[in-house]
């Protein structure tokens, strides 16, 4: 069977997007998405994403990651799939829909390529020895590093998921080098296993908890480099809770295309009444 697919990308964290509004496919299929995913073998990505119809929403967001297992959120994801409904016309520039952590607002530029996406709020910041842990959808462990640009991200970065503390559930981990103007930031993705060019709940961990260690609160606008682009976060903090998370930056259609695939349409979802 032929599967049509989209291929987005946001600062370079790329994903495979299917418009499943038909309730069609049946996507849990663990072999399927890493073969998709798979950089020589199949399209390409960091993650998997099917648009589907969700009751009281203007779409729901299936994500998951390049392993092929369903994950926790993704923000980056989250623009990408955005920028893909306001491309169906299922959405203009204003836009609620659901994901895995609950209800999105998004805003986008009326050019498509531009999407601000509202985040979780967060009230938990723990501390691992001189790291920061929080969960911004997704867990997330942020570590202040220098020289940043000669880290080695892969090793330093799989060693800290696979130790004892995080190896059952796994984490992503992220190491923030602060610059004149934000910080540069790079990450290890749990279910990528490797280190991505950008990470969107990464990103959103390391504003939070930078700020934390700077001991600022009020408004903040945090700019971050990572290793595909620019992106920059927004949110207030009053000492006790982080609201108002916005994760800002581009997202964009690279190519669109068919691919032969042996997927199952869900007979069960297309033929039960809701
Ligand atoms: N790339 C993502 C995070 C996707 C989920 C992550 N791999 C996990 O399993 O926690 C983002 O932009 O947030």
């Amino acid at each position: 069977m032929k599967l049509i697919f989209y291929k987005y990308q946001g600062a370079g964290n790329d994903f495979i997007l299917v418009d499943n509004r038909s309730g069609q496919i049946d996507h849990h299929n663990p072999q399927l998405i890493s073969k998709l995913c798979d950089r020589r073998f199949g399209i390409g990505g960091d993650g998997m994403m099917f648009l589907q119809n969700a009751d009281g929403y203007d779409f729901e967001m299936v994500y998951y990651n390049a392993d092929g297992q369903p994950s926790s959120m993704c923000g980056n994801g989250g623009r990408c799939i955005v920028a893909f409904a306001k491309y169906l016309n299922v959405i203009g520039t204003e836009t609620n829909f659901l994901a895995v952590d609950g209800p999105h607002y998004a805003k986008i530029s009326a050019s498509g390529d531009w999407v601000s996406l509202q985040m979780i709020d967060v009230d938990t910041v723990n501390r691992d020895v001189d790291a920061y842990v929080l969960n911004t959808g997704s867990p997330h462990y942020v570590q202040l590093t220098n020289d940043l640009e000669h880290k080695d991200v892969y090793n330093e970065g799989y060693a800290i998921r696979n130790n004892p503390t995080y190896l059952a559930k796994g984490i992503n981990v992220n190491f923030v080098e602060p610059l004149d103007n934000g910080y540069f930031v790079r990450t290890y993705e749990r279910g990528v296993e490797d280190e991505t060019y950008a990470c969107g709940t990464g990103v959103t961990a390391v504003a939070l908890a930078m700020a934390k260690e700077n001991g600022l609160t009020g408004q903040i606008s945090t700019p971050v480099k990572v290793l595909g682009g620019n992106l920059n976060i927004r949110f207030n903090y009053d000492g006790l809770k982080f609201t108002q998370i916005f994760l800002e930056g581009p997202a964009v259609k690279v190519f669109e295309g068919e691919i032969e695939a042996e997927y199952t349409a869900d007979h069960k979802a297309v033929n039960q009444p809701a």
